[in-house]
């Protein structure tokens, strides 16, 4: 998938009333030939009904969908030049392997023998060569999965859009078919449209993800940029964990950047690409960092991150690889306020302790990790 591919599904000015409900409020949406993109948001966003307006299950109150450049107002569902692999795999258990992925080709007039080339190849694509004699009920879920996708890409649709497919799987086992679902749309080179509300299978899956919240696009981004500089307070909380500290913006730098109080941290300058293009929310003026860019520094220890400041600890969540400390900063109360404590990772490399809760630490950070939101 290159930035120049062409554009595959377009979405304009679309809005989608159900009764007086606006589901869909304006979206304008371009998804590029090739690529893995997906609809991430919380329940009731709107994102599945998205997906089923491009599929052609649901009509449209207003605007255009276009696949392929064509106008799709009066191409219905089954004409359409996409398939859908959805939730509930579908499967029939009854049927063979082979027959169910042989029901993606119920209404085409190949030869018997083209068929079973057909379908040989599609189990092919997900992994179950030789799976085509057996019977579906004796699958495991992550079986019936891929018979569903080979079903669904039997015929080669332009577009395979996916609802939530692999969200009835254990944690393992979508973690495994992630992998395998990227593989597959590589190897076909199909232009697939996922929905989930994981934000973790979004960033893993995606070349580009659209964050929706109550019918509108928040933002549409590529993982890094989406995870990195988040649009807005609430996308930032939504992808992963974002620390918030309160903020007054001292004035504006010659670069396009601000010069910045931040609780707890001090003065810093930020250059213009770390100030996000937020609009205004009731929180106020705030600086966000990740957990991971900030560094727990036991006695003796040194470091080249810019900063540093100190800090009690107050929780140690242990992970294993991984442990979570949230922390106090000193001086990030001010005024009667009492902020909350501010989350930091760190990996349990061979040979770093775990710090105790109550122990004063150093923590040490740098400029570069902070976004502005004002
Ligand atoms: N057929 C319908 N009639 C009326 N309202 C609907 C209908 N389908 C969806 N809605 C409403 O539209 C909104 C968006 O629904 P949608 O299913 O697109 O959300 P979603 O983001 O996919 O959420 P989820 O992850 O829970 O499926 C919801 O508030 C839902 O209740």
């Amino acid at each position: 998938m290159t930035e120049t591919a062409k554009p595959m599904i377009e979405c304009q000015e679309l809005h989608k009333y159900y009764g007086d409900y606006h589901a869909l409020r304006g979206i304008d949406l371009t998804i590029r030939e090739g690529e893995f993109f997906s609809l991430l948001g919380p329940s009731g966003c709107g994102k599945t009904t998205l997906l089923r307006t491009i599929a052609g299950f649901e009509d449209i109150s207003s605007g255009a969908v276009l696949i392929d450049a064509k106008r799709m107002e009066d191409v219905p569902a089954n004409k359409r030049p996409t398939n859908m692999v959805f939730q509930s795999y579908a499967i029939f258990p009854h049927l063979t392997v082979a027959e169910n992925v042989a029901f993606g080709l119920r209404r085409d007039s190949r030869s018997r023998d083209e068929k079973a080339r057909l379908v040989d190849e599609a189990l092919g694509m997900v992994g179950l060569k030789g799976y085509g004699g057996r019977a579906a009920h004796a699958l495991s879920g992550g079986q019936r999965q891929r018979v569903a996708l080979a079903r669904a890409l039997i015929l080669k649709p332009k577009v395979l859009l996916l609802d939530e497919p692999l969200s009835a799987l254990d944690r393992k086992m979508r973690e495994q078919m992630q992998v395998e679902l990227i593989k597959l749309q590589r190897q076909v080179g199909i232009t697939f449209v996922l929905v989930t509300h994981d934000q973790e299978e979004a960033l893993v899956m995606s070349d580009r993800i659209a964050v929706m919240f109550e019918g509108e696009i928040a933002q549409l981004d590529g993982p890094e940029a989406l995870y990195a500089r988040p649009a807005n307070r609430r996308v930032a909380d939504f992808i992963g964990v974002m620390n918030f500290l309160p903020a007054e913006v001292l004035g504006d730098t010659a670069d396009g950047g601000a010069r910045v109080r931040v609780a707890g941290l001090g003065e810093v300058e930020l250059p213009a690409s770390q100030i996000s293009q937020a609009n205004a929310d009731d929180a106020g003026t705030t600086v966000g960092f990740r957990p991971e860019t900030m560094t727990l520094i036991g006695a003796g220890q040194t470091h080249n991150q810019v900063h540093e400041t100190e800090a009690t600890i107050d929780e140690v969540v242990y992970y294993g690889d991984m442990t979570y400390y949230d922390l106090r900063l000193d001086g990030a109360d001010g005024e009667g306020k009492t902020s909350r404590p501010v989350r930091i990772s760190m990996r349990n490399v061979f040979g770093r302790d775990v710090q105790d809760v109550g122990s004063r630490t150093r923590v040490a950070w740098s400029p570069g990790s902070l976004v502005l939101f004002r």
